[in-house]
């Protein structure tokens, strides 16, 4: 089988996604994901010009080789373009190793290691009133584990609450929206919302909490200190994450389980929080995490130290990264959770899929490969439109993370 070209599908149902679509001379084709949030275009000229080049004519079934020769031979290494870029090929080569077999793609990983994947919703809301009954929804829709975030009071707006409710998108057209943080005002305001939840639900739903890259280590040490006795799930992204260092000082000081990696985007931004066993969760995912090549290394080191995979699976991750990791979740050894922002209908219309939800859990389909489509007509009713983050800043007016 050799590869005969490869295109760039952007589409906007709603959100910008960027797909690869690889094709090969005996009619197979496979897909893979290449959105980055707020930076669609730059990986969409990566591809087109320094990649979709070089996979023609090379055998689709030789996937560690193309993979390697992606990764070492940019001679740049890593970063968020290029690893997204590695991910999508490496995904659309699975998808047609397995459809090639005729197995769905978690088989060729080494099979079913559970039935389901649990997954965790996002619950927001204005105030703690608000984020409770959003929890309670989700409970009620059959979740067994739900993130919990809540504005601020004396914040106009805050990470993770949004104006659509089930379909929480952070980015905006135009220039980037600007919010104002206060790391003390939210540090009041987060144990009384746990508090509430506990109380209203108990302890059966698992909850969880994102803190969105915004604190410094002794102040996530408070923080986690004062969640310890509502037993979260975990406690995401407490501070930046390029000083792996870091986490030593909050693992110090609390037991609440910690998470990290959705921007991370190889091994080596990891290495030190998985081997000095820093973190709970590992969060790297398919898409910006170089594949399910580059993935499935990462859970092996994660495994030898007892922590537990939690790929990242918002909104801007599009269904074919979340169809690739359900395969991957479905036979990882050491699954912990699966992020699962729902996305919108004329999203699962663009990219028809074969996994469901039901009961907390979604589950993967047998159809042979990765399972997720696109529908190239109907994707091209729906433009690009250039979209940013929102950037943050102290009250002061100084730069901060969003
Ligand atoms: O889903 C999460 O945990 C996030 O933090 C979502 C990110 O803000 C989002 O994917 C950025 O594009
Ligand atoms: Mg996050």
């Amino acid at each position: 089988m050799k590869i005969i070209g490869g295109r760039v599908v952007v589409t906007c149902p709603g959100r910008n996604f960027v797909t690869l679509k690889v094709e090969t001379d005996e009619g197979i084709y496979g897909i893979g994901d290449a959105t980055l949030n707020g930076r669609e275009q730059a990986v969409v000229a990566y591809l087109q010009e320094h990649v979709i080049p070089c996979l023609v004519g090379r055998d689709p079934q030789q996937i560690e080789d193309a993979w390697q020769y992606l990764y070492r031979g940019a001679y740049w290494r890593r970063g968020p373009v290029t690893m997204c870029a590695i991910a999508a090929v490496d995904t659309a080569l699975w998808d047609i190793k397995a459809k090639a077999a005729g197995l769905p793609l978690y088989q060729l990983l080494g099979g079913r290691s559970r039935d389901g994947v649990m997954v965790y919703g996002h619950a927001n809301g204005g105030d703690i009133e608000e984020t409770a009954d959003e929890v309670a929804k989700y409970i009620a829709l059959g979740y067994r584990a739900v993130r919990a975030q809540s504005g601020v009071p004396g914040l106009a707006s805050t990470y993770g609450v949004a104006r659509d409710k089930m379909f929480y998108e952070p980015a905006d057209t135009g220039l980037p929206t600007e919010n104002i943080w206060s790391s003390e005002k939210y540090l009041r305001h987060i144990p009384a919302l746990f508090d509430k939840l506990r109380d209203r639900f108990g302890f059966e739903c698992h909850l969880l909490h994102d803190v969105h890259h915004r604190l410094t280590p002794i102040e996530a040490a408070r923080l986690g200190k004062d969640l310890e006795t509502y037993r979260l799930f975990w406690l995401e992204d407490a501070v930046t994450c390029e000083n792996q260092e870091s986490f030593r000082l909050i693992r110090r000081h609390t037991t609440t389980p910690l998470a990290v990696g959705e921007v991370f985007n190889s091994i080596h931004d990891c290495r030190q929080l998985i081997s000095e066993q820093l973190i709970d969760y590992i969060r790297t995912s398919v898409v910006h995490a170089g594949g399910i090549t580059h993935l499935r290394r990462i859970a092996a080191l994660a495994e030898l130290f007892h922590v537990r995979t939690g790929c990242h699976g918002a909104t801007d991750l599009s269904p074919v990264c979340l169809g690739a990791a359900l395969h991957f979740d479905t036979w990882v050894p050491n699954f912990g959770i699966q992020e699962y922002m729902r996305h919108t209908e004329a999203t699962d219309e663009v990219f028809p899929h074969s996994y469901h939800f039901a009961d907390g859990y979604l589950y993967v389909g047998e159809a042979p490969g990765h399972g997720v489509d696109i529908d190239e007509t109907l994707a091209a009713r729906y433009p690009y439109r250039r979209a940013f983050l929102p950037v943050n800043r102290l009250e002061d007016g100084t730069m901060f993370n969003w």
